[in-house]
């Protein structure tokens, strides 16, 4: 298929392209390179360096495909100062899909996020579970689903959206390089690589088995396995949502365990009020995804802390 990929130098989107590529297909990124980086475009793809709102420039009516990664993705600097969110997640996400129905793009794979849910009731999280975001993040991407479900009802585009869980690890040279980075595996990593003093574990109060919040890690290889099925089995006039994640979580003070056992650093952390809006446990319901998709996460925790160490070292970050 010909491929366009939205946000292609940005952690999960170049992770994806470079599977896309190794599968056959031609992929074109389409990154203001804001949060994503040249080098991290994998070579085989071509770049067109534009925002989103210039999508109807780049999307021509020979692709088959868009998967859109483009976001602005930080919950707590979406509460300090929302306007890009709505502006990239909401209005970018309707000139890009202004642009599909222009074109007649016939799929479109949506990266969306657990933090559509906000705070759940009901711990493994089904794809039914009530939408109630709780900070502009959520509330954009939760915005771009819903622009899509009705792109796909009155437009008949095979639409898939994909509400991602925590993503961490690396696939070989595509890995995570935010900055600032506010997530806890490459922050924890930091320390070990002596780049960082300590660690901060934000809460520990959590009504958990150790007091620190719980988080389903989903290593961003098998998350990109699911874009490929996802891509294949969109199906013309549905929209078809799927949460994923392994389906069980990780306190933080258990990954902390396993940066210190994979690094063999000491890796000191110190134990700090709760993060505004973090939810105690986030875990993923996967069934949909297991059957409709044939998806099976494979990577453990250790999997991931493993495979975003070697990425780190291999970039200079370790001692
Ligand atoms: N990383 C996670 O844990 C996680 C969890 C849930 C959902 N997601 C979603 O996955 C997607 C990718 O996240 P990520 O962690 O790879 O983020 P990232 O910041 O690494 O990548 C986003 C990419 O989009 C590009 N971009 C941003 N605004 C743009 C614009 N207006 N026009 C063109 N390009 C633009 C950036 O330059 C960057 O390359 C996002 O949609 C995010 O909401 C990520
Ligand atoms: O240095 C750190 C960083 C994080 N944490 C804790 O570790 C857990 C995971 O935090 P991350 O920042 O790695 O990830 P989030 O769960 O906050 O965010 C992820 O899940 C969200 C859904 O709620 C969004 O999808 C978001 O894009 C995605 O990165 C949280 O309990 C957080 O408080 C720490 O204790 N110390």
């Amino acid at each position: 298929m010909k491929l366009l990929v939205t946000g292609g130098a940005g952690y999960v989107g170049s992770v994806v392209a470079a599977l896309l590529l190794d599968a056959g297909h031609t992929v074109t990124v389409l990154d203001d390179l804001s949060t994503g980086h040249r080098d991290a475009v994998p070579p085989g793809a071509s770049l067109a360096e534009a925002d989103l709102t210039e999508a109807g420039d780049v999307l021509d009516p020979s692709y088959d495909a868009v998967l859109h990664f483009a976001a602005k993705s930080l919950v707590s600097e979406s509460t300090r100062d929302p306007r890009p969110y709505w502006r990239t997640n909401v209005s970018g996400t309707l000139a890009l899909l202004d642009a599909v129905r222009r074109h007649g793009t016939g799929r479109v794979v949506l990266s969306s996020t657990a933090a559509v849910y906000g705070e759940p009731d009901t711990v493994p999280v089904p794809e039914t579970a009530p939408a109630l975001a709780t900070n502009p993040y959520g509330d954009s991407k939760l915005a771009a689903d819903r622009m899509l479900e009705s792109w796909s009802a009155a437009y008949g585009i095979g639409a898939v959206s994909l509400r991602y869980f925590n993503v961490a690890g690396a696939r070989g040279r595509y890995g995570e390089r935010h900055d600032p980075e506010t997530h806890l595996v490459p922050n924890l990593l930091r320390v070990a690589s002596g780049r960082e003093e300590h660690a901060r574990i934000h809460g520990t109060d959590y009504p958990t088995r150790d007091g620190s919040a719980v988080r389903d890690y989903l290593h961003v290889s098998d998350l990109a396995d699911a874009h490929l099925r996802a891509l294949d089995r969109a199906q013309p006039g549905t929209f078809r949502v799927y949460n994923l994640g392994t389906g069980s979580g990780c306190t933080v003070r258990e990954v902390l365990d396993a940066v210190r056992r994979v690094t063999g650093h000491p890796v000191p952390a110190v134990a700090g009020p709760r993060r505004p809006g973090d939810p105690a446990v986030l875990v993923a319901s996967n069934e949909r995804a297991r059957h409709e998709l044939g998806w099976e996460p494979r990577s453990t925790i250790g999997d991931i802390v493993a495979d975003a160490w070697a990425f780190a070292r291999e970039r200079g970050g370790a001692r």
